[in-house]
């Protein structure tokens, strides 16, 4: 006999854990079951330690690029990476901490186990089997890993949090925002580091002032861009190593390769064949507006979704919106997927939400669009030897000038964004921006000050 639950909830991830909370918090009986970590990819191999690494950057460029200008003379003796790391998780550990606390005081069941479908309305973990009206599947995605020769001697994101030594030379592989900010922060912390892309350029789908930017500022500062670059077998040399060929006739000789060329969802090991579960032809789940999947019960929040949005704060809020409807008498709720905003934290971050000045062509035609940038050298690095530049643009569209598109590259554009996101999500136009009196001296101001 199986056990009864309003809600089961699998994977505890961002998605799951959101989710699992609102609706024991809304009075159902959940059940959450995570097959390893909680807290998922991002607390314990994403956003969390990544970010944690690119403080670690941060501090090193302060000491390295801008500290003798600001009159510090510096001895550095070493950087201790197996420091950094401990501190690390040390700080993920504390997370877990209060996730099991915030779980227990909302009367979650928590169960330790991989699970896996038994019928439309059945799990099965551990041996044990648990049925429930509603399902959540929010099982996230791994990485992908190339089918060419000699693949397996490369690591990926998941490797790159396991390393307790830094690689002296390392080839990171891909063009999305996975791979900028580990190749950003290993070559911040002194590694001697190549990014590999497919293309002419990593971020390509970013505004094109942003991509071109963040390519001179590699180019002037690092890492090494590869462009134009791809692989087609890997080497392990007799001295451990690894020989990157590529389909261009060149190679790189690394101690450590990383392949972040995307992500791929995990439904193949979930039995989904046994809830009569649609996926589409790459193995993500389709759902629609309210997170259904196809079967009436089940629902699908986060990276496993199809169509989705790969985003910490995106999984969270599908997950809690889809409790309310489900379990808090919100029949209408459900998750806003526009205007999202994305930052990247790149060597400087990036910041970007809604339509790039492309898109919005298309979308308004070019006679109704209007754009406004503003470039210059952020002020913090301006006083030094090394002055970085920092581009902003807004894309207004119609006789209104309403934003509908902010993009940032610069130091602080990682905690410039929220705010603005704030505005245009609200319908700001130009004019709301232009009456705001100006923050200074920030490169936020800039915003509010283009002409
Ligand atoms: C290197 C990296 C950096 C990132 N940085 C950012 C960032 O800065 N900001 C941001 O917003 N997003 C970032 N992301 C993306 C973010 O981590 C994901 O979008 C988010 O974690 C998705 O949440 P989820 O709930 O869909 O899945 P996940 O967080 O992946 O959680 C899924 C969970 O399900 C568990 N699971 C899987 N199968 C089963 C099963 N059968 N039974 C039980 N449990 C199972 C897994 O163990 C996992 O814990 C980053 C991702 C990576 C890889």
């Amino acid at each position: 006999m199986a056990q009864q639950f309003d809600y089961i909830v699998l994977g505890a991830g961002s998605g799951g854990i959101a989710s699992a909370n609102r609706a024991a918090m809304r009075g159902a009986k959940v059940l959450l079951i995570e097959a390893k970590h909680l807290g998922g990819t991002c607390v314990n191999v994403g956003c969390v330690p990544k970010k944690v690494m690119w403080f670690g950057a941060q501090v090193a460029e302060a000491v390295n690029l801008y500290g003798p200008d600001y009159g510090f003379d510096l001895t550095l003796n070493r950087f201790d990476w197996g420091k950094l790391v401990e501190s690390r998780e040390a700080y993920i550990e504390r997370i877990h901490g209060g996730y099991n606390r915030g779980l227990d005081a909302n009367g979650v069941t928590l169960i330790n186990g991989f699970g896996r479908f038994v019928d439309q309305r059945t799990v099965e973990v551990n041996g044990e089997r648990y049925s429930a009206p509603h399902i959540l599947i929010a099982t996230g995605g791994r990485p992908t890993i190339p089918n060419i020769p000699g693949a397996e001697h490369g690591i990926d994101s998941n490797g790159f949090f396991a390393l307790t030594e830094q690689p002296k030379r390392v080839a990171v592989v891909g063009a999305g925002y996975i791979a900028v900010e580990l190749a950003g922060v290993l070559h911040s912390l002194g590694s001697e580091t190549h990014l590999l892309v497919r293309k002419h350029a990593p971020l390509r789908n970013f505004d094109p002032l942003i991509t071109q930017t963040l390519v001179e500022l590699m180019e002037k500062e690092g890492p090494t861009l590869h462009t134009h670059s791809v692989p087609s077998e890997v080497v392990k040399e007799a001295d451990g190593s690894l020989t990157l060929k590529l389909e261009n006739g060149n190679s790189v000789n690394v101690d450590t390769l990383i392949w972040a060329i995307g992500r791929e969802p995990a439904t193949d090991v979930i039995n989904i064949e046994a809830a009569g579960i649609e996926v589409n032809e790459r193995g993500f789940i389709p759902v629609d507006e309210y997170q259904n999947t196809n079967v009436p019960g089940i629902h699908a929040v986060g990276d496993i979704m199809a169509g989705g949005i790969e985003l910490t704060p995106v999984a969270v809020k599908a997950g809690r919106q889809l409790s309310e409807r489900l379990f808090g008498n919100q029949p209408h709720a459900k998750m806003d997927y526009s205007l999202v905003p994305t930052v990247v934290f790149s060597h400087p971050a990036i910041g970007t939400i809604g339509l790039t000045e492309p898109q919005a062509i298309e979308q308004y035609g070019e006679e109704n669009v209007k754009v406004y940038t503003s470039g210059f050298a952020a002020m913090y690095t301006a006083v030094t030897a090394h002055r970085q530049q920092t581009q902003m643009k807004l894309v207004c569209a119609g006789p209104e000038e309403r934003i509908v598109g902010l993009h940032g590259i610069g130091l602080g554009m990682d905690e410039i964004l929220q705010g603005f996101a704030v505005a245009i999500k609200m319908g700001a136009t130009k004019a709301d921006f232009d009456s705001t009196v100006a923050l200074h001296p920030t490169s936020a101001e800039e915003f509010c000050t283009m002409r």
